[in-house]
């Protein structure tokens, strides 16, 4: 966030009051609700400092609408905040940016005080909002809308952008062009509860929006960009999300620290040139599984145009490797049976692989074993649970490779490797059921 230009906070005061809703300019007002005793949201987030739940109204000469709401538990403040601004006979629309119940969470009471309003929200929206409010959802007008559709509230109108997989597959954001206010939900959100709400009055929140994108945006990389693609070329003067500062200063740099954040991947290797990449990693008690690695590892080097990394997790650290798997083609992974069972450190790094874009890339999963072998199918699986392709199936072999296995090993890598570079391989041994027979 170097780019960013965060102004010095004033003394810290709060611009809340207890049920007061907050300014963001003319007509536009926050009525959310500030959460600074959470510590971790969602199971996946750590919140050091909180976080809050933005929530707004916009007040046009024919109506009103709210543009999302917040979790249930903080339904009191946000009701109290909305009646300071609005009556709920004037809500005309009720926009859902994102159905995740911390948005959503008194949306079916706002409904029940507000039935004539119609709800506006991306086509992917409608069977999250058709299972939260179940038998009501008929009883309501809900009305999807995607980009380019806008309606009107009189002397001003929102105007919608379906940005999908930001981090849901319903999300959109909406504009006021008129005030030139992006509401964004959670894009450019970060978990950071400061009752100063603006980011030039706030605390730093450098950490907490960089780790806000690391663990929430991370995963739909490719959709972020594609997202930001779509409104970079709004002239916004203020981007209002649902979690964190409202970004009044500098609004831009924002966008432009995700876009860095999105597409700051590893470059390619030294002398990697167009090159694939396959990564094997391993873990081994004794040795056996390690020596299956090597033998993979040689077999696929031996394969023109890929570029072949051989690690033992053992001694190394998720992090790095996970940058690693994001820019590699694929990966073959290798376990012992142990207590019927792949290792712990494998599972750890296929659990944190969800954080990470892993969708398409080549999986296999190899290892030794003692008697019943199960590692080897239950990486299969979970590789597939990624949606990674895994092309040839797993191979395992009775304890210490043989000559003929460490060949047979060889040849899995070179077959892998063959893939990789879109050849067809030559035709694979079933060493899989010969070891286990
Ligand atoms: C504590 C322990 C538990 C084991 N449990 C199993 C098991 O459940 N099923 C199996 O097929 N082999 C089991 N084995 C055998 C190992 O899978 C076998 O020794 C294998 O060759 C070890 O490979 P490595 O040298 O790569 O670690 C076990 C071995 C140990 C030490």
């Amino acid at each position: 966030m170097a780019a960013a230009p965060f102004a010095p906070s004033p003394a810290p005061r709060s611009l809340i009051g207890p049920d007061a809703p907050v300014v963001l300019a003319e007509g536009v007002h926050w009525i959310g609700a500030l959460d600074p005793d959470l510590r971790s949201f969602d199971v996946i987030v750590r919140t050091a400092n909180g976080t809050s739940y933005n929530a707004y109204v916009v007040r046009g000469t024919a109506g009103v609408a709210i543009i999302d709401t917040v979790k249930a538990e903080f339904s009191a403040a946000f009701f109290a905040r909305l009646e300071a601004v609005a009556r709920y006979d004037e809500i005309r629309f009720i926009v859902l940016n994102h159905l995740e119940p911390d948005h959503t969470g008194a949306l079916p009471e706002l409904l029940r005080r507000a039935p004539q309003a119609q709800v506006l929200l991306s086509p992917r929206g409608l069977p999250l909002l058709r299972a939260l409010l179940r038998e009501a959802f008929e009883h309501y007008d809900i009305r999807p809308v995607t980009t380019g559709e806008a309606v009107s509230l009189g002397d001003c109108g929102l105007e919608f952008f379906t940005t999908p997989y930001v981090h849901w597959p319903d999300t959109q954001c909406t504009w006021l062009a008129h005030r030139r206010i992006l509401f964004t939900c959670d894009l450019f959100g970060s978990h950071f509860c400061d009752a100063r709400l603006f980011n030039d009055l706030t605390g730093d929140f450098r950490p907490a929006f960089e780790h806000y994108f690391d663990r929430i945006m991370r995963p739909f990389r490719s959709f972020v960009t594609e997202a930001l693609d779509l409104l970079e070329t709004l002239d916004f003067a203020m981007i209002a999300p649902s979690h964190g500062p409202i970004l009044r200063a500098g609004p831009r740099a924002y966008l432009q620290r995700t876009r860095t954040l999105a597409t700051a991947r590893l470059g390619a290797g030294p002398g990697s040139g167009a090159e694939k990449s396959l990564l094997v990693i391993y873990v081994s008690a004794y040795g056996a599984t390690a020596g299956l690695a090597q033998a993979i590892h040689d077999g696929a080097e031996q394969e023109p145009g890929v570029r072949v990394s051989l690690f033992d997790l053992e001694g190394a650290e998720l992090a790095p490797l996970l940058d690693l798997i994001e820019v590699a083609d694929g990966i073959a992974l290798g376990s012992p049976t142990i207590n019927g069972d792949a290792v712990r450190r494998i599972w750890d790094l296929m659990a944190a692989m969800t954080d990470i874009e892993a969708r398409g890339k080549l999986g296999a999963a190899f290892g030794s074993y003692g008697w019943s072998g199960e590692a080897v199918r239950m990486i299969e699986t979970r590789l597939q649970g990624l949606k990674l392709r895994l092309p040839e199936p797993g191979l395992r072999v009775r304890l210490h490779p043989s000559t003929d296995e460490l060949a047979e090993g060889r040849a899995f890598g070179r077959r892998l490797a063959a893939h990789l570079c879109g050849r067809a391989p030559e035709r694979a041994l079933d060493v899989t059921e010969a070891a286990a027979g």
